[in-house]
């Protein structure tokens, strides 16, 4: 076992949604993402010109491998010195070949780590379905791969949204003491919101999480700015049939109507996301910014983690207690404004798959 703090790992897949890199891409990851889900046509071609305002390329790799970067750096610092890889879900590199990569330089255990912070069947088990398919390729016969945990209540992550929020909120309350508060995240399919967390007793785990996030983050903003903060939970980027219930109110909506109560600025922030992929620069930047423009309201955006060295360091230390857990060690629960993260919440049937029962990587064994 190599003798060094992430012991016994020897590498990192930094575990990714993809996105397309050029024009031609664009049509083949769509597919890719909706294969077999029934999003009508329409919604596709609707998408598809979201990335086409954007040359046809979305910014989530670079900000992926950017991340990598950042956190191989960090490790190395700590005195691990291992290879920090992206692999995604449905665009190059993809996991199986980023996974074969790093078992061609000589890895024989790695940790992999999500771009998703939430739990939910989108941002958890279809991460474990998607390595155990990887697992799959012979070229990773004898790869022993486990996974972080969702990491939405440790420090790394809803620290530094706090910080965020509370710098962007002080200086807009400042031009405009009437200024409100939406946190934003991926709307998801109601019956996929019923059915995340872990178990039964933790039903709608996406959606009362958030919250949870949100009402803490306002509790520390009104403590530090000294009057009363408060923000609401709003959604973007749904699909699906529109007679399908999906997680509401959707932002752009949610402004329209503060607009009317009279509201002349609007933080938004969102907490949904680590990186600023499409769903920021299109659907935050560019849809909600243009609704809220058309009603005379002010928007700020607050900035998403990305590569915040607050983000990096605390990412650093969760791999570091999965390595601890690996050992046999036991590290406390890492936890931020009483918002804990459990030691071992991917249980084998949390964030259960809707449509088919498939294979997934666990989490803990
Ligand atoms: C919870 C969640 C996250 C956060 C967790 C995570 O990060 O994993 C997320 C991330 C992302 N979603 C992304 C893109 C897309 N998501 C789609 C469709 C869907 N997302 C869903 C949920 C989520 N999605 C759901 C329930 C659907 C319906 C179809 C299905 O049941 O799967 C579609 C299809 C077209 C459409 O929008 O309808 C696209 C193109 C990108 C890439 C952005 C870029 O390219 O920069 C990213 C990071
Ligand atoms: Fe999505």
């Amino acid at each position: 076992m190599a003798d060094h703090p992430l012991a016994p790992f020897d590498a990192v897949l930094l575990h990714s949604f993809g996105g397309p890199e050029g024009p031609e891409e664009v049509l083949p990851f769509l597919r890719r993402v909706t294969g077999g889900k029934g999003i009508p046509d329409e919604r596709l071609r609707e998408v598809g010109q979201h990335y086409d305002l954007f040359g046809g390329r979305s910014p989530i790799n670079e900000l992926g491998r950017e991340l990598a970067r950042h956190l191989r750096a960090e490790l190395a610092d700590r005195g691990a010195e291992v290879p920090v890889t992206l692999g995604n879900r449905h665009s190059p590199p993809f996991t199986t070949d980023a996974l074969a990569e790093l078992v061609a330089g000589g890895a024989d255990h790695v940790v992999a780590l999500r771009t998703s912070a939430w739990r939910s069947y989108s941002g958890c088990r279809s991460y474990r379905e998607n390595l155990a398919d990887a697992l799959e390729d012979p070229r990773l016969d004898g790869l022993a791969v486990d996974q972080v945990s969702p990491y939405y209540a440790s420090p790394g992550f809803a620290a530094t949204n706090a910080e965020l929020v509370i710098d962007a909120l002080a200086e807009a309350l400042e031009r405009d003491p009437d200024a409100r508060l939406l946190f934003v995240t991926h709307s998801i399919p109601d019956a996929m919101d019923l059915t995340s967390g872990p178990g039964e007793d933790e039903e709608r785990d996406y959606s009362r999480a958030h919250a949870a996030l949100g009402a803490a983050i306002c509790d520390e903003a009104s403590r530090r700015l000294g009057r009363e903060i408060t923000g609401e939970l709003t959604f973007c980027s749904r699909s699906g049939p529109p007679t399908m219930a999906w997680l509401e109110p959707d932002v752009g909506d949610r402004i329209e109507e503060l607009a009317a109560e009279g509201a002349t600025s609007v933080v938004v922030a969102p907490i949904g996301f680590v990186s600023d992929h499409m769903e920021v620069i299109y659907d935050l930047d560019t849809e909600a910014a243009a609704t809220a423009e058309r009603v005379g309201v002010r928007l700020v955006r607050v900035p998403t983690v990305g590569t915040d060295p607050r983000f990096v360091s605390g990412l650093a230390d969760l791999l570091m207690d999965r390595a601890a857990m690996a050992r046999g060690e036991s590290p406390p629960p890492r936890s931020w404004a009483g918002l804990t993260v459990p030691p071992t919440p991917c249980a084998p049937g949390c964030c259960p798959n809707l449509r088919e029962a498939r294979p997934a990587l666990g989490d803990l064994r």
